[in-house]
């Protein structure tokens, strides 16, 4: 079995975990190396950084590495009937399935999800245009704005800025997955949700829970009045609710909600606070930030909108994407992995049913791969041509079985956002200001929020 740290007498080592969990994990892997243990409470979790072992685990061995804990917040709001925390099985699969068929058919991987994320950059720098010269945080807008592509898939429709609905559900997604973290001792020990302190956390937990399931209830419900389901499936929505139809037993009960939170969540929060530490980079590194506009103008211009097919004209922008990816790993330790049989990874033996951690924050920091890993620099993506160059140390999404399911949506995305400011707008930080590049750790990490400004390009 894996080596690890000493820990606490019942706590384990949840003390040394409970801020930054990443970071510690990190320092630990040089002491334990790329597959140590380390015990959350009673119960133990591997933790598994590099690029060999995390390759050995969620692709060679995807047969015993990919399903998820059955932690208990999930199982009280049962989100296990969703995709993101469901079991790896048979049920998984059918839904995994059906939601890569049906985003691609919404237009994922193709011009029309283009065309959808075009008009809402344009939504989204027509708002940002009104907020120039002065000191602005454009979180919410920010996460308004890639909320809505998942809203239009889901059920064709966007949402304003500013909308209450729309700004509710935000603010729980947000603060979901911060609870998803602090809450994570109730996992271990659920009897705790009945102490009054360290039970808070469940309770806005189980109320969150309710209000979201309540929120999403109500935009399907309205979409479904609106239209005719029998038409051409062309939302999430309508191809869920037509396969039902056409045979009950084609996809799980009562997986509709829970997969569309389970999109909805992740593909804001995520695709969000990429941009928005992109921009802390960018705001705080004016020399990169004027190259990749140098690279629009000379490319793009400026009579029409950045369009895909400029990708392969615009390697410093998309290596900037890149170095924005790897330098803040947006979901650092992946989603919790299980294994479902007994295994082994790199000669240690580890029984089924044990939860692991995928450290991806270790393997994009890591000073054996990346020369001066906390230095902000997009050339390491290029070659000595300047052209972009692949590795296999970056893995933002994930690989494996449960490789993101987003992964090609959230690439156009941050290209089609990142362009679309940088050729109308230049960022700069108001005068005085301390960026803070620590972040507050969730499922995700994000960014504490900060206000920039932005100035319309002559
Ligand atoms: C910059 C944006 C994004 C990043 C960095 C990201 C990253 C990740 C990571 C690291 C995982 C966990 C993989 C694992 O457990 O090994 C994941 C899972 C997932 N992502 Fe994303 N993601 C992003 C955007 C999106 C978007 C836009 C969507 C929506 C379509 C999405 C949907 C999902 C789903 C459904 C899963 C769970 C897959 C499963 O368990 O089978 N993600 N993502």
């Amino acid at each position: 079995y894996p080596p690890g740290p000493p820990g606490w007498p019942v706590l384990g080592n949840l003390p040394s975990l409970a801020r930054n969990a990443h970071l510690q994990l990190t320092a630990w892997r040089g002491t334990y190396g790329d597959v140590f243990s380390v015990k959350m409470g009673l119960q133990d979790a591997v933790v598994v950084s590099g690029k060999d072992a995390i390759r050995e685990a969620l692709v060679r061995k995807a047969e015993h590495f990919s399903s998820r804990p059955d932690l208990f917040l999930m199982r009280r709001n049962n989100h296990r009937n969703g995709l993101v925390m469901r079991p790896y099985g048979d049920g998984w699969k059918i839904l995994r399935r059906f939601s890569v068929s049906t985003l691609r058919s919404c237009g994922m991987g193709t011009g029309t999800i283009e065309e959808k994320i075009r008009l809402e950059c344009q939504h989204f720098c027509t708002a940002l245009g009104e907020k120039v010269d002065q000191p602005f945080d454009l979180t919410h807008l920010l996460h308004n704005a890639v909320a809505n592509i998942i809203c239009s898939m889901a059920t064709g429709k966007r949402f304003e800025y500013g909308d209450p609905t729309f700004l509710r559900l935000m603010e729980i997604v947000e603060r979901a997955m911060v609870l998803f973290v602090t809450a994570h001792v109730i996992n271990i020990y659920p009897v705790l949700r009945f102490f009054p302190v360290v039970g808070r956390p469940y309770q806005e937990w189980m109320d969150l829970s309710a209000r979201t399931h309540d929120c999403i209830r109500d935009i399907v419900t309205q979409h479904q009045k609106s239209k005719n389901v029998s038409d051409a499936a062309n939302t999430i929505v309508d191809a869920f609710t037509k396969s039902v139809e056409l045979d009950p037993d084609s996809l799980p009960d009562q997986s509709l909600m829970y997969l569309l939170i389970d999109l909805l969540g992740a593909g804001t929060d995520t695709a969000g606070n990429t941009l928005r530490w992109g921009l802390l980079y960018l705001v705080t590194h004016p020399d990169v930030q004027a190259k990749v506009q140098a690279e629009l103008d000379q490319v793009v211009g400026w009579d029409r909108p950045p369009v895909v097919s400029d990708k392969p004209n615009l390697p410093y922008t998309e290596a900037t994407i890149m170095e924005m990816q790897r330098i803040r790993t947006v979901v650092p330790l992946a989603v919790p992995h299980c294994t479902t049989s007994d295994t082994t990874l790199l000669g240690y033996n580890i029984p089924a049913g044990t939860d692991v951690l995928i450290n991806l924050w270790s393997l994009h920091m890591d000073p054996g791969r990346w020369d001066n890993p906390d230095k902000f620099d997009p050339s390491r993506f290029l070659d000595g041509n300047g052209q972009l160059q692949t590795t296999d140390s970056f893995l933002p999404f994930s690989t494996g079985r449960r490789v993101c399911l987003g992964e090609q949506l959230a690439k156009m995305e941050l290209y089609m956002f990142v362009t679309s400011m940088l050729q109308q707008f230049t960022f700069k930080l108001p005068e005085g200001a301390q960026p803070n590049f620590d972040g507050i750790l969730g499922v995700t990490l994000r960014p504490e929020n900060f206000e920039l400004i932005a100035l319309r390009r002559a």
